[in-house]
């Protein structure tokens, strides 16, 4: 298992795939230990339509699942499924003893409503978070199965020693992927939270304040040094292809040396997204489990 150095000075680029490793590991003892019980989880994808991104995505969670033990199985529907299809695969779905996660792969085609589909999934087995129930519940301070980005972003601040509370943390990105639910988690933990979007005034002058930074836009090389304060915490969720090559939304040389923590892309929090996927997998077998003793 790899080590993560601790934070000292500035500069310091934070290891996702490292950080990732630890979390794979302790999940593989906790799916270790289900399987004994005769429980061992399985996680069940569903892709619609053809986007070579989303089934990279995909590809690279049923790796991890392989690494830490759990089964798993993809459903690749076609292009042009409608939401009907969609909510009897999910159906069929959350019947099964075998299936504890499912996850819809986001995005869908663009006249499919994600919401109506990601609330058919048993709240139960919804491994990414996005069930109204437990988004509502996330809201009310109770983390049960949270959205596996912001959680990754949690366990890293958590892990670098970081103290949310008391601070300024500033999202930049307010989707229900990434910023509202991060939101409500660093509220959670007493942090003074700001959330930008594309409709915010002086972006600047927000992400100056921030001394934990995130930004989820989709916008290559939006934040450049001098719209981060000395001595910030930031993570880059941005995945953008620029001429072939993958970037994030923050200009990482230039940020690397006023911040003193800063994620890389590739290599930075989509790792860390995956191996909270796994952990939150393997929490719904458990929950599943202690339902069944009673
Ligand atoms: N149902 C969901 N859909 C989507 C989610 C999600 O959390 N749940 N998040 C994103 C995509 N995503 C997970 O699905 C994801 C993105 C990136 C990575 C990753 O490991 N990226 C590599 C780089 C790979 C590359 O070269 O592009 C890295 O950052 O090192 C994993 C998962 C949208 N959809």
């Amino acid at each position: 298992m790899s080590e993560v150095p601790p934070i000292s000075g500035t500069g310091m680029i934070i290891d996702g795939k490292a950080l990732a490793s630890e979390v794979e590991a302790e999940t593989k003892v906790r799916v270790d230990e289900l399987a004994a019980l005769g429980g061992r989880p399985g996680l069940a994808t569903i892709i619609v339509g053809d986007n070579p991104a989303s089934a990279m995505y995909v590809r690279i969670k049923h790796s991890a699942c392989d690494r830490v033990g759990i089964r798993s199985e993809n459903v690749n529907l076609p292009e042009g499924a409608g939401i009907d299809e969609i909510l009897e695969t999910i159906r069929g779905l959350n019947e099964r003893e075998d299936v504890s996660g499912i996850l819809l792969q986001l995005p869908l085609p663009r006249e499919l409503d994600p919401a109506r589909a990601m609330a058919a999934i048993d709240p139960a087995k919804d491994v990414d978070g996005f069930h109204p129930m437990n988004m509502g519940s996330l809201l009310a301070g109770a983390e049960g199965l949270v959205p596996c980005t912001p959680k990754g972003i949690i366990w890293a601040l958590e892990r670098l020693g970081v103290d949310l509370e008391g601070k300024e943390a500033v999202i930049v990105g307010h989707s229900n992927v990434v910023g509202k639910p991060l939101a409500a988690m660093m509220l959670n933990r007493n942090a003074t939270v700001s959330v930008c979007h594309v409709f915010t005034k002086d972006l600047a002058s927000h992400t100056r304040k921030a001394e934990v930074l995130v930004v989820a836009a989709g916008v290559p090389g939006l934040i450049r040094g001098d719209m981060v304060r000395p001595g910030a915490y930031v993570f880059d969720v941005g995945i953008n292809r620029v001429g072939g090559r993958t970037v994030g939304d923050v200009q990482f040389d230039e940020v690397i040396g006023v911040a003193a923590a800063v994620t890389p892309v590739p290599g930075g929090v989509g790792p860390l997204t995956v191996s909270i996927l796994m952990s939150q997998t393997a929490k719904a077998a458990e929950m599943k489990m202690k339902m069944k003793e009673g």
